[in-house]
């Protein structure tokens, strides 16, 4: 994908880059037992194709439930998620998923893991793995297992193996919320650099109110159980970004403002205390 796909063409009006979501009244209930937890009520959300999305909330607000029905791992209650104006009615290769616990087979080298998905297709082009691990920073590492490498290294194959599916969408529950503090870092500033130049859309769950507005264009603030839309807060903050914007002012009012929503519903959650 490159940033002239992300042109609006006058004669369509529509994008020629593929992976806008639309999430249309979307519910999900579970039902365990007959219990019935109402996890994500009614959210309406557009996401253009190339965004990159945050996702905030309290703890069991339904963020990973919202990730897992745009997945298509969860089938919505009522409302339904859209893809390029195409209903999801299932997974698909086209929507990649990250973790906080990375999937990489722990029998298989980290190439092998790479191409397991272009393999499974017929679609495997020889060298492809080593060059999606260099560009992760992790090159050399083809014939290692999973387990010889470092938390971060494993995040970076596990990335390595996402793009290797060259997925329009890529999905992102708490990916970097297992690494310390300075992987962490390294990482976010890693997953921007290949967003800006390939411009998938991202949607990215995350606690860490920083890491939220360093990464996004827009910061989408879900309320307590059950999980709404709070607030939908655009970043604009110049692109392309380093870390060197989190100390500055326009960054540090966001973080007030994001914080401020995230305590007041943490407050309403545990009954107005
Ligand atoms: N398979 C399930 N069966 C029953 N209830 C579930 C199931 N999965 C999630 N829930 C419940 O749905 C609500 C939302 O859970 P979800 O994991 O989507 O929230 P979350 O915001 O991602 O939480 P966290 O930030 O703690 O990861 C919670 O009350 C959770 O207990």
């Amino acid at each position: 994908m490159t940033g002239q796909q992300h042109e609006t063409t006058e004669e369509t009006g529509s994008t020629a880059q593929q992976g806008s979501v639309l999430l249309d009244e979307v519910t999900k209930v579970y039902d365990p037992d007959g219990e019935h937890v109402v996890a994500v009520d009614d959210v309406d959300l557009r996401i253009d194709a190339g965004e990159f999305i945050t996702v905030l909330g309290p703890s069991g607000c339904g963020k990973s439930t919202l990730m897992n029905c745009i997945a298509g791992f969860l089938e919505p209650t009522s409302g339904h998620v859209y893809v390029d104006g195409d209903r999801v009615e299932g997974p698909s290769e086209r929507r990649g998923v990250v973790f906080q616990a990375n999937r990489l087979l722990p029998w298989k080298t980290i190439e092998e893991n790479v191409n397991l998905g272009p393999k499974m297709r017929g679609e495997l082009v020889e060298g492809r793995a080593s060059e999606l691990l260099a560009e992760m920073g992790i090159e050399g590492t083809e014939d290692q297992y999973p387990t010889e490498l470092s938390g971060g290294m494993q995040q970076r194959a596990e990335i390595a193996r996402l793009l290797a599916n060259d997925p329009d969408i890529m999905l992102m529950d708490e990916p970097f919320s297992a690494l310390d503090a300075l992987t962490k870092e390294i990482m976010q500033e890693m997953l921007l650099e290949i967003w800006e130049k390939d411009n998938r859309t991202v949607v990215f769950i995350t606690h860490d109110v920083s890491e939220a507005i360093f990464l996004a264009d827009r910061v989408v603030v879900m309320s307590a159980a059950p999980g709404e839309v709070k607030a939908d807060i655009e970043v604009d903050i110049p692109r392309p970004r380093n870390l060197d914007v989190t100390t500055t002012d326009r960054f540090k009012e966001l973080e007030r403002e994001v914080l401020e929503l995230i305590h007041s519903e943490a407050r309403e959650a545990m009954g107005g205390a």
